[in-house]
């Protein structure tokens, strides 16, 4: 603390605690409230997830799957995907600040994150030892997903996950990388992006607050590098999508789940209000 923020005549270590202390006590609230906020939305418990690795797809039910056709494996994907971005909805409600952002930045965050974040939390319905991912109910690996065609997308998926698990995060970990990756200040179209950028240092903060707590600071330049295959990931995702929807355009509207539709494609009837 600077002299002036010195309290007069209070020895030395007292004062120091008192000046230092309410960033930190914001720090470690803002941790708990993202902890806490993640393991209410997390969708599935990591312990259930690990409980179900033993319950692979039989030969049999991998060719069922690969005899769908590219629209059912789509739609499939993109029903599971909504279904788990309501539950990243609801983790981003209960960040503290994230409410008190303009409805359109958090529609901003959440359009440009909530994949992201998808993605983040598929290291922990991924089994590196076989390199398979919870799926539909028993896991899988990227043969399950041949019919899709776009084998170059599902690889780059299971890819990140195998290298994500390899960092071995924690729940806590998963939690904090989770809500810095949403809270982006550089997403396109911000109204207010300075305040994103303040929230998003303080959680940067608490996130390296945590590690530095837990030696692990080692995995914070790791991670930094996980944000841009993030981002490569997501715009695969949107060519394969744009591909995928040329052929078919009607398709869309019918196929997908309206927040799916909304999310990820230029779809003029979802204007951001
Ligand atoms: O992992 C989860 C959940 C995360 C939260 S949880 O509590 O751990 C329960 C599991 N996922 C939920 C949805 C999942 C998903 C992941 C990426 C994704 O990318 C966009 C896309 C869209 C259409 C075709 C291909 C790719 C779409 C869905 S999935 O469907 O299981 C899926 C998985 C692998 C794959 F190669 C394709 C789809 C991953």
């Amino acid at each position: 603390p600077s002299p002036d923020q010195q309290p007069v005549n209070a020895p030395g270590l007292t004062c120091r605690l008192v000046c230092v202390l309410p960033s930190l006590l914001s720090s470690d609230c803002l941790t708990a409230n993202i902890v806490k906020s993640h393991r209410e939305t997390c969708q599935y418990r990591v312990e259930e997830l690990q409980a179900l690795r033993w319950k692979v797809f039989s030969r049999e039910e991998v060719l069922a799957y690969q005899s769908k056709s590219v629209e059912e494996m789509w739609q499939r994907c993109a029903y599971r995907l909504t279904d788990s971005i309501q539950y990243v909805v609801e983790f981003a409600k209960r960040i503290d600040g994230f409410l008190e952002l303009s409805q359109n930045d958090q529609i901003v965050l959440l359009k440009g994150g909530s994949l992201e974040v998808v993605l983040v939390r598929m290291c922990r319905s991924f089994n590196p030892d076989n390199g398979t991912v919870f799926f539909e109910g028993k896991y899988g690996g990227t043969e399950v997903f041949k019919s899709l065609g776009c084998n170059d997308l599902i690889a780059s998926i299971f890819e990140f996950s195998q290298s994500l698990c390899a960092l071995h995060l924690s729940e806590q970990e998963v939690a904090l990388f989770t809500a810095v990756v949403l809270l982006n200040p550089e997403r396109a179209w911000l109204q207010d992006k300075e305040k994103v950028a303040r929230l998003h240092s303080h959680v940067d903060v608490a996130f390296k607050n945590t590690l530095q707590r837990s030696h692990r600071d080692t995995v914070l330049s790791k991670l930094s590098q996980k944000t841009l295959q993030l981002k490569s990931l997501c715009s695969l995702h949107i060519d394969r999508l744009r591909s995928f929807l040329e052929l078919r355009p009607l398709l869309a509207h019918s196929l997908f789940p309206p927040l799916y539709h909304e999310l990820f494609t230029d779809s003029p009837d979802a204007p951001l209000e």
